[in-house]
């Protein structure tokens, strides 16, 4: 019987879910609001995400994956099956497979409650997969021909660089370091700079249109608003473009330094493979200005943005559900 078969992309950041036949239908950010008091479950998603920085004493916006792993799994486990209703899976002709990309440091035991969680909400038979590997998919490689693949996925609570080669990781390095800690680095300096607090939003906004981590590649500036750290009043700043490169220039280096770790300790044939293909650079993270500039400046390699950065790992789970019969496969799951 015909059945629509799931990717998800169980970012730190974001929910990503792919239908086979259908494309992305779902895409919204891991937050759920919770009572502090009852710990009952008040919204998910999208509408969680407009109370961060905005709830009452008793209401809490959390984030159950953070820094690329999960903080809190009863929290993940309720979003997850949340999102999976909410594309009712119940309705299909027949019971799905399911692809779950998760964060790479999940342990065994997260791993099984992960599959028990999908299976309890209509999957039929739940894989695992590494979130590079499918990144790297998504972004159009061929990593199952015998040839080196390079890829940097920058997500928004790790950093996951690995080169591949038929169907499976040679060497990777996985950092949590990432579009998350570009916005704390962003925070914490205009705290210092300007004694002046802002919201986790706001820094969010200064990163998307402000910063830049190529020097003098960008010329923006932006007013942003905080309290006063002295006078505990409102006040307005003008934050310009080269001082958030600056501010971001230690976060980054620790990703180039990534990078660098994993192209050392690959193969001779698969790094000239390298050198000939380039590095192709994936997730929300990737979408700092000026990171393909000053990767291929670091590394001496040609470096390419995937078309949609922030969709290559729910893409890659479409294309691997589709040959998931023909593919000689490792899987976690
Ligand atoms: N235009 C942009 N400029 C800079 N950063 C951006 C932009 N758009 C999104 N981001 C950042 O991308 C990050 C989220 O990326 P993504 O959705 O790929 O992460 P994730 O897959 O949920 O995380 P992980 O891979 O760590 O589990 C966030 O930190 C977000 O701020």
């Amino acid at each position: 019987m015909f059945s629509r078969d799931i990717g998800i992309d169980l970012g730190t950041a974001n929910v990503l879910i792919h239908v086979k036949g259908k494309g992305i239908v779902l895409d919204e950010p891991s937050v759920v609001a919770m009572d502090r008091n009852t710990g009952k479950v008040l919204e998910v998603g999208t509408a969680a995400h407009r109370m961060v920085g905005r709830t009452p004493g008793n209401i809490e916006a959390i984030r159950p994956l953070k820094d690329g792993v999960i903080a809190d799994f009863d929290v993940t486990e309720a979003m997850l099956k949340h999102f999976i209703n909410k594309i009712n899976v119940r309705g299909f002709l027949s019971k799905p497979k399911m692809l779950i990309c998760c964060p790479t440091n999940v342990t065994k035991v997260e791993q099984k409650a992960i599959k028990e969680a999908a299976e309890k909400s209509g999957g039929k038979k739940i894989y695992l997969e590494e979130e590079p590997k499918v990144a790297a998919i998504g972004a159009g490689m061929e990593i199952f021909q015998p040839s080196g693949n390079m890829v940097v996925d920058i997500g928004g609570g790790t950093t996951d660089v690995a080169v591949l080669s038929m169907g499976n990781i040679v060497t990777s390095e996985s950092i949590k370091m990432a579009g998350d800690k570009f916005d704390a680095e962003i925070l914490q300096y205009i705290k210092k700079e300007y004694k002046l607090l802002i919201g986790e939003r706001t820094a969010e906004e200064l990163k998307r249109n402000v910063a830049t981590v190529f020097k003098d590649s960008r010329h923006e500036q932006m007013d942003i608003r905080g309290r006063d750290m002295v006078n505990g009043l409102p006040r307005t700043i003008t934050v310009h473009s080269k001082e958030l490169q600056k501010a971001l220039e230690e976060s980054i280096a620790l990703i180039i330094q990534a990078a660098k770790t994993v192209l050392e300790h690959t193969p001779p044939e698969l790094s000239a493979d390298i050198i000939d293909r380039g590095v192709i650079i994936t997730g929300g993270g990737a979408l700092i200005h000026g990171i393909d500039h000053l990767l291929a400046e670091e590394l001496k390699v040609p470096v390419f943005m995937s078309e949609e950065p922030l969709n290559c790992v729910a893409k890659g789970t479409g294309i691997m559900l589709e040959n998931i019969d023909k593919i000689d496969r490792k899987m976690i799951g």
